[in-house]
């Protein structure tokens, strides 16, 4: 299956395949957090879903589960299975030398490749921002960054770095973590943003301060 992100993509964030029929309402890809569930690969041979998928397996050092031990390789065969589209690869990874096997094989097959970053601890100065966006759209088809808003200025920065990153033909997905940067989600995209992410079960967020999936589609598609 073939994602391309020209225009934006509500991904259902989800570990359980098995959401798929539920999330196909409102969204145009899965997200499958390979790090949340037991055996991912299993559930990969088993899905027989509508919408592609884009699989993370997030390292345990940027906010995930996964353990080192294996975790590029679980990947890196996931970009095996027809149904993946696209895969996360954590920045920090990509720029270290660990994954070069895996954007290699993702490149080779097609499958579009997120460098992404995440700060759980703050949102860096707006030119931080924007290094960091630059620095993972040399390797990746999506520059993805996740900071944690304390303040209104923290998401305008983020809003801002987005608006200039997609003026100058980057491809971006942006969004602020927790209460503050919530509405980041929704705005986002109309500056540029091109990934959104939200759980099918409220419940079961993959991160702090996402609305669930319906939410977020009607706001995104009426902001549009
Ligand atoms: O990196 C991201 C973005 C995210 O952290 C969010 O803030 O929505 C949710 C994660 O599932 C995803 O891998």
């Amino acid at each position: 299956m073939e994602l391309d992100f020209d225009s934006f993509v509500l991904a259902a964030s989800t570990a359980d395949l098995s959401e798929e029929p539920t999330a196909r309402e409102h969204a145009d890809a899965i997200e499958f957090r390979m790090d949340l569930t037991d055996e991912p690969l299993a559930a990969l041979e088993a899905y027989d879903g509508e919408l592609p998928l884009l699989a993370t397996n997030r390292a345990d050092w940027e906010g995930g589960d996964a353990d080192e031990d294996g975790r590029l390789e679980a990947l890196t065969e996931a970009t095996g299975f027809d149904a993946v589209a696209a895969i996360d690869v954590e920045l920090e990874s990509i720029v270290d030398g660990d994954a070069e096997e895996t954007l290699e094989t993702a490149r080779n097959r097609d499958v579009s490749i997120v460098a992404s970053a995440h700060d759980f601890e703050g949102t860096p100065p707006r030119t931080g921002l924007v290094r960091t966006l630059t620095e993972a759209g040399k390797y990746a088809d999506v520059a993805k960054l996740a900071v944690t808003a304390d303040s209104k200025a923290d998401t305008l920065a983020v809003l801002s770095a987005t608006e200039q990153l997609t003026a100058h033909g980057d491809t971006v997905a942006t969004m602020a973590m927790g209460d503050v940067g919530s509405h980041t989600r929704a705005v986002a995209p109309v500056y540029g943003s091109k990934i959104g992410y939200a759980p099918v079960d409220p419940a079961a967020a993959t991160a702090p301060g996402q609305y669930d999936l319906e939410t977020l589609s009607e706001l995104v598609t009426r902001l549009e």
